[in-house]
């Protein structure tokens, strides 16, 4: 099989990333390439900017999942590379354009060598937010067609090209984004006494939510609160009437999450009080962990330690969130670490994982979906 058109597929899908439910040209050129292979075992229906594609078995007695996630991030470039994204100040930076080559890589050998069993490939939107993979399982498609086991891949900058890194059960942190809107009173800069600053408040407010994390936490339990954006005034002379904080909260136990959710619920109560100012609380989107089927992960990891092409690391868990975790909730299966080797890691603007990691993971998955899809 030729292996090299998905290296350059990966660099096409590269130069147009687009954020969750925007994926209207990386939804054309999946479409375009798809209807491109042998139509005789292929079933395909669209969900928003998702696709789903079935390839009939020879004898089928399940069905099995492989799932790519498709949008970008907000995130401006600075690789330099010649295949850089087109599109300003969005960036394939969680490797999203691995991922959707790879499946396709997948979908073109299936399509080509049938195996005993249905196969269902998952193009799912908007993984970085506000979340795909909830609403898919409950579109019609998913109805109709639900997979009997499922598996993911997601792209590891920490991990050099040929390791696949896993673990059973629990692999990746349930996960809530943040936003709190502060209002107090704007004024000029010479005048504070009369006003009510919310750039001041803001400030405290990140402090204060550290001390969840460091003083609210169990030290033997895990949890993250990150401020990623603080926005707020307008002038470097006027004292900021509004201010805005957005992040996300990660925590290994969901009971730590309820935790967590009621100290800032606190945190902030206290802040209007001592700010003289209102806030406001929106969660966004939430994720569920990622929990990975003991008995399906176990054999995996028993099937890639005999292959000779990979080398495998068993792992632990990490603060990352994935609504891929909605479907191993209803599915079992398991997601796993594909080793690429970047200096720059996920979400970062000068993220370049080694395109050699695309002929690794098509040969490696597609040994093992043969295997598991031909079973007696
Ligand atoms: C693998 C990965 O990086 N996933 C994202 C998922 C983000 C979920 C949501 N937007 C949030 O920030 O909570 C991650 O940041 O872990």
């Amino acid at each position: 099989m030729n292996i090299y058109p998905f290296a350059e597929i990966r660099r096409e899908l590269h130069q147009i990333p687009e954020i969750g439910f925007k994926e209207f040209k990386t939804h054309q050129y999946l479409m375009d390439y798809i209807l491109g292979l042998p139509p005789e075992r292929m079933e395909i229906k669209t969900w928003k900017t998702g696709i789903f594609v079935k390839v009939k078995g020879r004898d089928p007695r399940k069905m099995i999942g492989y799932r790519a996630d498709i949008d970008g991030l907000p995130i401006k470039e600075e690789t330099g590379l010649p295949f850089a994204s087109t599109h300003e100040e969005h960036m394939h930076a969680c490797g999203h354009d691995f991922h959707m080559s790879i499946a396709l890589g997948l979908l073109t050998h299936f399509s080509n060598n049938p195996i005993d069993d249905d196969l269902l490939f998952i193009f799912q939107p908007a993984e970085e937010g506000p979340g795909g993979a909830e609403p898919m399982l409950k579109s019609d498609a998913m109805l109709k067609w639900k997979p009997d086991i499922i598996l993911a891949l997601h792209i590891a900058p920490e991990y050099p090209v040929g390791t696949i890194a896993v673990k059973e059960g629990l692999l990746f942190a349930n996960t809530s984004e943040l936003f709190i809107d502060l209002k107090g009173k704007g004024g000029h800069a010479a005048y504070p006494h009369e006003t009510r600053d919310m750039v001041i408040a803001a400030c405290s407010l990140v402090g204060q939510l550290q001390t969840i994390v460091s003083r609210n936490v169990n030290p033997l339990d895990s949890a993250v609160i990150t401020v990623g954006k603080i926005t707020g005034g307008t002038v470097q002379n006027v004292i900021a009437e509004t201010a805005r904080l957005e992040g996300t909260i990660r925590t290994l136990n969901p009971e730590t999450m309820i935790k967590v959710k009621s100290r800032i619920k606190a945190l902030v109560e206290g802040l209007e009080v001592g700010y003289e100012c209102l806030a406001e609380i929106d969660y966004g989107a939430m994720y569920h962990q990622v929990y990975n089927d003991e008995r399906l992960t176990k054999e995996f990891m028993e099937f890639t330690e005999a292959a000779a092409e990979v080398h495998l690391h068993c792992c632990t868990e990490a603060m990352t969130g994935e609504d891929f975790g909605y479907m191993l909730k209803e599915i079992p299966g398991f997601m796993f670490w594909l080793g690429v080797s970047s200096e720059f890691g996920l979400h970062h603007s000068k993220l370049n994982p080694d395109e050699k990691a695309i002929e690794i993971a098509i040969n490696h998955v597609a040994n093992y979906i043969t295997y598991k899809g031909n079973e007696a």
